[in-house]
């Protein structure tokens, strides 16, 4: 690659961060004085007031009121009898009367047979409140900077961790990420006029991992408030679990530990721990020898496990699947698209989605489709095979580096998400997915890889028919494309061996001189605008 190509300078001058900075009003009065319930008094005190409905839905006058007082309030009416919202482990699959189950207190990642664990909510007291009342609840936290409920994840506490004091959470106010009208590219490149992009990775460290890591790092906050003996917590990671680990642990004051694998991730990924004060260890392995060796560790060692295997992090993960809805107006879309690794997060949205349906708040389910690198595609080798074969394989080097694993953890969740919502898998090879991420770019995108992977399965799936022109499709993506700016370069110098990069846009080396300058340029906008004469 001619690097000369690229060396611009940039300058970049640093700002103070408000970010972890809890709102000033966590702390103050509201900002004026209405007559209700404090958190200490009898919620039955105010005469006009529904004690089960949260101050801003019943009564829009009093959406001013700060919400931690209503979470408090409401609290109480728990106590009561009111509410009984709480959660879970038990083993993944199981049914409602599972004899095995946990607190979410302890620190456990497997049953007793050694498999997945799933958080289970108490649905008859969620089912206590019908579909209106919960997309009215979440609706009226959109937009508030009231602890904790800003947060796109907090803002659906009673159905992320209910039990968990507001004063433990351990947030960015992630979420509510910008749902994209990819107008032009739909219509330009696919003839589709309702296909949206969810930007998960426009977030705290760049990715959708956040989602899932306030949820985990705020109830091992809970868990060292009760003297629960956490030493650190610890990940393995292609790179964007392991920054978003590290920002949270380092806003909580908490050590954090990264184990990952040796010239595998992105300069940028890798920066991220290194700044947050991680304990990061590089090793000369691929993300699945990291993997092994963290569960290693976190057997032997009081470390907490932050991977997806932990099914806390799904927690917060599921919560973009609800948002999606909550942004159509709690209309479903009829295909979401996903790319996927360890498999954690396809199943995230499919429980986010199912519970909008079982709780009332939408009557179906989207269809999911998860995006692999053919490089990292066990999945869809399983797929392809009927489900009648798993094998993990040796992930070969892919652009989408994120998602370079061959022993995904969640394989059986991903499986029961696809089958149960008329799922598909697809491939992209890296010539796809670079191609597709340089034209979602050139209309205005500036996508990650892993996004590229699931725009390719979009093209494959509508070149076939699959997906119509006219149906809503989410493509979801999941991280930055900030964070992989040399595989950009790379594309658009032209210097990947074997690839054409039909969609590059090199940057052209003219003399600094007037008619230099003006030759270029009206040569390239007369072949931008053959009809106007220059
Ligand atoms: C950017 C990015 N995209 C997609 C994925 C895949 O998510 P999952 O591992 O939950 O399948 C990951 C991590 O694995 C990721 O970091
Ligand atoms: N892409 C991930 C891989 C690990 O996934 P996890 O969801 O199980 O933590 C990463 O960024 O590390």
């Amino acid at each position: 690659m001619d690097s000369s190509l690229f060396s611009f300078n940039t300058s970049l001058s640093p700002k103070p961060s408000s970010l972890f900075r809890r709102p000033l009003r966590r702390n103050s009065s509201p900002p004026f004085t209405i007559a209700c319930p404090s958190a200490t008094s009898d919620s039955t005190a105010s005469p006009v007031l529904d004690s089960s409905l949260p101050l801003g839905v019943q009564n829009p006058q009093f959406a001013c009121v700060d919400i931690q007082d209503d979470s408090h309030r409401s609290r109480s009416v728990a106590g009561d009898g009111g509410r009984n919202f709480s959660a879970k482990y038990v083993p993944f699959g199981s049914g409602f009367d599972s004899s095995e189950w946990y607190s979410l207190d302890e620190i456990v990642y497997r049953s007793q047979s050694g498999g997945l664990l799933d958080v289970q909510h108490n649905m008859e007291a969620l089912k206590e409140f019908d579909g209106a009342y919960w997309r009215n609840l979440f609706d009226s936290r959109v937009g508030k900077t009231t602890w904790p409920y800003g947060s796109g994840v907090w803002s659906k506490k009673e159905w992320v961790l209910p039990e968990i004091d507001s004063s433990d959470i351990v947030s960015a106010f992630e979420g509510n990420s910008n749902l994209f009208w990819a107008e032009r590219f739909g219509k330009e490149f696919l003839g589709m006029n309702d296909l949206w992009v969810k930007h998960c990775g426009i977030s705290h460290t760049g990715s959708f991992k956040d989602l899932g890591m306030t949820v985990l790092v705020s109830q091992v906050n809970r868990l060292r408030k009760m003297n629960r003996p956490v030493v650190g917590v610890g990940c393995a990671s292609t790179g964007d679990t392991s920054a978003a680990l590290s920002a949270y642990c380092a806003a909580a004051g908490i050590p954090s530990i990264v184990f990952l694998p040796a010239d595998k991730i992105s300069m940028a990924q890798l920066v991220q721990p290194i700044a947050n004060g991680a304990f990061v260890l590089s090793m000369d392995t691929d993300f699945d020898g990291c993997m092994k060796l963290i569960r290693e560790i976190t057997a032997e060692l009081p470390i907490y496990l932050a991977n997806s295997l932990n099914s806390l992090r799904l927690e917060g993960q599921k919560t973009a699947a609800i948002e999606i809805l909550q942004q159509f107006d709690w209309e479903v879309p009829d295909w979401v698209i996903i790319p996927g690794g360890n498999l954690g997060n396809i199943y995230a949205f499919y429980k986010g989605f199912q519970m909008c349906k079982e709780l009332g708040l939408v009557d179906k389910i989207p269809r999911l489709v998860c995006a692999q690198a053919a490089n990292a595609n066990p999945l869809y080798l399983y797929y392809k095979s009927g489900w009648k074969e798993f094998s993990p394989l040796k992930a070969s080097t892919t652009f989408a580096s994120a998602i370079q694993i061959g022993d995904p953890v969640s394989i059986d969740r991903a499986v029961f998400a696809l089958k149960n919502s008329g799922g598909i898998v697809e491939e992209a090879t890296e010539e796809e997915l670079m191609d597709a991420t340089a034209q979602a770019d050139s209309t205005g995108m500036f996508i990650c890889p892993h996004t590229g992977v699931a725009l390719t399965a979009l093209i494959k799936l509508r070149n076939r028919g699959v997906i119509k022109g006219s149906d809503r499709t989410v493509v979801v993506s999941t991280a930055h494309g900030l964070k992989f700016t040399q595989s950009k370069i790379d594309y658009h110098s032209r210097a990947i061996q074997g690839m054409e990069c039909r969609f590059a846009n090199p940057p052209v080396e003219v003399k600094a001189d007037f008619g230099a300058v003006m030759d270029v340029l009206k040569e390239h906008l007369s072949r931008k605008n053959p009809k106007m004469e220059l």
